[in-house]
Order: structure tokens, then C-alpha cells, then sequence
């Protein structure tokens, strides 16, 4: 695909679709639940059909027309056998929290998803999964899909997380809601929360002591209405877009500003950028706003630390931020970025540098020396199917002067897929 260059403003205004985390957990807990969920703004991209197309396989009635889900809950014990295997696709959530979900299903199902799931860790849950009493077979003994799992009984469990990871965290807390007495899970940093946002809305009892969060199992799940917030995780490439592209003003609505999402707001502010956060409102049990950026003039910065949980997804496109900012930008303590869809080090780096980027791969992250102009003559770039690796040099091509062809363009709608009309929206 030929991607827009040289664009020479961004204008106007956008609703960016729905979280994918949230999307995730509202179809996954409305099938845990007694009842009737409904959800609006449902984000379509490919994830999380993924995690609709399971638990249909498990017997649950999904009805989705558009953006609205309508998820009839049985409680877990409505779950059914499957008779195929569960295909997670893309997902590393659909994955991680499926198999949490699993684990306290009294019946075998299998688990396969794409060739990039097949090279994600996922012993990270199988371990203290099988620990808590499921079964659970796979390649190099259940450390990547296929995966086999036989859940059943579980035994409740405190597990000190080596990862600040909200999959992990999800997973051992979805099994725990099944098992008999309390399960703690306690995180080295503090990951996103949207499950233990939700879970309390759904009614079940969710306690959290700083990086502690217990739940006591056998509770039961009442269904409710989810209105699930735009994407921060989306917002942030025309967030970044706004910022470098010249006489531009942007504005976001309805963006979801969970504290534990919103390192890049704070990052973007460090670095100069021109944004504003107006109408902060709580819909439900999450926060929302609209933001609006403007064109920017930008400074390096250090990123490492506590931060790098809450802009995790984000560091694709900050790597790009930092090409037009002045000064050298590190990014530390990202090591998690090397087992996401890509090795999402490896990835910027090779790609940023064909555009001209004076970036280098750290083992633990990378170091980006600003300000560079970007330049195209007739590359060649790919998305190595990363959903964030095909938007990030999107962006990167509307700041660059020349021809610029995206391989593999289709993984963007895994997770944003009016990426592209947005993106043509804003230039008219
Ligand atoms: O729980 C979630 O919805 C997610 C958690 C994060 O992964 P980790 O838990 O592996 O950090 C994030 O990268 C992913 O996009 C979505
Ligand atoms: C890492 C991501 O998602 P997942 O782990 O669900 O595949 C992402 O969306 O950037």
C-alpha cells in the first residue's frame, strides 16, 4: 500500500473506536455472568472478534450488530465443551485470559492462534495456572500454543508476578473467582486495572492493597450495560500525528484516561507537546475526556521505570515522536516490548532507520537522537504484521518527503480498523 508523505496539516476531529482491553473482558466476564450484557462501543478490530468467535464455540449466545454486543450469560457453568479448537488469532488477551477462564472449566479444549501467538510466552500463565490445579499441555511443555487444557477444581493461590503484566494479572484473578477461598496477585509495577474496574461492576468483591489485588472465589457475576471508552492505545497515533505534523489541531473525543493508561499524556507533556484535556467525565467505572493536540515543538526525554507498564503499547509510536524532538530520547526497562505481536524493538528500529531515524535497539529498549528529518525515496517498509508497527510508519510517512510503500498493511485492523479513513478524514 502507498501511504500519504509530505501532509501538510492535520485538522478536524475524531472518535476513536473502542478500548480492546475493554471490549475484551466486557464479552468475556458478560459470558461469566448471570444475565444479559450489553455493550456499546464495541471496537470491531480483529482481537476482538477473536474473543467472540471462542466463546461462541463454548456455547455462549453472541449477537453483534456494528458496535453493540449482546452477550446472554449463563454463568461459568454455561460454558459448553467446545467441539473445535479455539482460534485466539492475533490476541495475546483473548489468549492469556481464556486460559484463566479455562482453568476452571471442567472440560478439554484446545487453543491455536496465529504464527505470531505461536512465538509468544504464554508459560508466564500456564505455570501458576497449573499450579492452581489445571491441566494444561502444549509445545515446549506449555510454553507456547497449540495448547491443550483441562480445567476443573482449583486451589486458590498468591502469586508474586516476575512481569508488571494485566494478562497475567487478569488470568490468575479469573481463575482465582472460580477456586475455593482467596487469590492474590502481587505485581512488581502497577499494570493497567480494567479488570478490576470491571469485575467490581459486575458485582463481584475485588480488593486491592497498592500492587495487591485479592478475590475471593465463587462469586457470582450479574450482568450490566458497558459503554466501553475510545482507545487511548489508538488515540495516541494521531495524538503523536497531531503533534508533528505541521499546522495541525486535533481533537480526540471520548478517549479513556484511566491513570494506568495514560503514560503517554504525561510523557507528551514532558516533552513539549501542545495538549489539552477538557470535559473529564466518569462513564461507568472508567474516566474519559477529549484531548486535542496541536503542532509542537518537541524536547528528548528519559522514559523508564514505573511509567513503562502504563504507556507499554505506546512506545512504537513515542519512538517516532522522538525522531522530531531535539536531543537524545532513551527508553528503558521496555524488555516486555521483545515478545509482543513483533519484537517491537527490533521492529521500530529496522523500519524508523529505512525512513532515515537515527535510532539504536537497547537490549531493554532503545536510544533515538532528534531531531531528523524524515525521508522516502521509493522505501520499502513493513508492518512484520504489528497491528502498532503498520500505524506507527503511517504516521512516520506523513512527516517524510517522497514515496513510501507499507508491506502487510491488513494487521492494522487487528486493533483500529477505520485507522486509514481517520487518517484521510483529518487531511480533507
Ligand atoms: O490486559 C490487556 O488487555 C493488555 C495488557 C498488555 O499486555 P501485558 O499484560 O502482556 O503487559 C497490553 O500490551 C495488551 O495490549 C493488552
Ligand atoms: C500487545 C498487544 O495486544 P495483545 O497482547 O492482546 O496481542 C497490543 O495490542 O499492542
Amino acid at each position: 500500500m502507498k501511504l500519504q508523505t509530505n501532509v501538510h496539516a492535520l485538522r478536524g476531529e475524531i472518535a476513536v473506536p473502542g478500548d480492546k482491553s475493554i471490549s475484551h473482558r466486557a464479552v468475556m466476564f458478560g459470558a461469566l455472568a448471570k444475565g444479559t450484557t450489553r455493550v456499546t462501543n464495541f471496537l470491531t478490530g480483529e482481537d476482538c472478534l477473536s474473543t467472540i468467535d471462542c466463546f461462541r464455540k463454548m456455547g455462549v449466545t453472541i449477537t453483534q450488530n456494528g458496535n453493540e454486543v449482546i452477550v446472554e450469560g449463563k454463568g461459568i457453568e454455561g460454558l459448553k465443551e467446545p467441539t473445535h479448537i479455539l482460534n485466539v488469532g492475533n490476541s495475546g488477551t483473548t489468549t492469556r485470559l481464556l486460559l484463566g477462564i479455562l482453568a476452571a472449566c471442567p472440560f478439554h479444549a484446545c487453543l491455536i492462534g496465529d504464527d505470531s501467538i505461536a512465538r509468544r510466552p504464554m508459560d508466564r500463565v500456564t505455570k501458576p495456572l497449573k499450579q492452581m490445579g489445571a491441566r494444561i499441555d502444549g509445545r515446549e511443555q506449555g510454553r507456547y500454543t497449540p495448547l491443550a487444557i483441562r480445567g476443573g477444581q482449583l486451589r486458590p493461590m498468591t502469586y508474586y508476578s516476575p512481569v508488571a503484566s494485566a494478562q497475567v494479572k487478569s488470568a490468575i484473578l479469573l481463575a482465582g473467582l472460580h477456586a475455593e477461598g482467596k487469590t492474590t496477585v502481587i505485581e512488581p509495577h502497577q499494570s493497567r486495572d480494567h479488570t478490576e474496574r470491571m469485575l467490581r461492576a459486575f458485582g463481584a468483591d475485588v480488593h486491592v492493597d497498592g500492587l495487591s489485588v485479592s478475590v475471593i472465589g465463587r462469586q457470582t457475576l450479574q450482568a450490566i450495560d458497558v459503554e466501553v471508552p475510545g482507545d487511548i492505545s489508538s488515540a495516541t497515533f494521531f495524538l503523536v500525528a497531531g503533534a508533528i505534523v505541521p499546522n495541525s489541531e486535533i481533537t480526540l473525543k471520548h478517549v479513556g484516561i484511566n491513570p494506568t493508561r495514560t503514560g503517554i499524556i504525561d510523557i507528551l507533556i514532558e516533552m513539549g507537546a501542545d495538549i489539552t484535556i477538557e470535559h473529564v467525565r466518569n462513564e461507568d467505572s472508567e474516566p474519559v475526556a477529549d484531548l486535542t493536540v496541536r503542532t509542537s515543538t518537541l524536547k528528548a526525554t528519559h522514559i523508564g521505570g514505573d511509567i513503562i507498564p502504563r504507556l507499554i503499547d505506546e512506545i512504537p509510536i513515542i519512538a517516532l515522536l522522538a525522531t522530531q524532538a531535539e536531543g537524545t530520547t532513551v527508553i528503558t526497562d521496555a524488555s516486555e516490548l521483545r515478545v509482543k505481536e513483533t519484537d517491537r524493538i527490533a521492529t521500530v528500529v529496522s523500519e524508523l532507520r529505512k525512513l532515515g531515524a537515527h535510532i539504536e535497539a537497547t537490549e531493554d529498549g532503545m536510544i533515538i537522537h532528534g531531531k531528523t528529518p524524515l525521508h522516502a525515496n521509493d522505501v520499502i517498509v513493513d508492518s512484520y504484521g504489528d497491528h502498532r508497527i503498520g500505524m506507527m510508519l503511517a504516521i512516520a510517512a506523513c512527516v517524510a518527503k517522497g514515496n513510501v510503500t507499507l508491506q502487510r498493511p491488513e494487521a492494522i485492523a487487528v486493533s483500529y480498523p477505520t485507522f486509514f479513513d481517520h487518517l484521510r478524514m483529518l487531511q480533507s
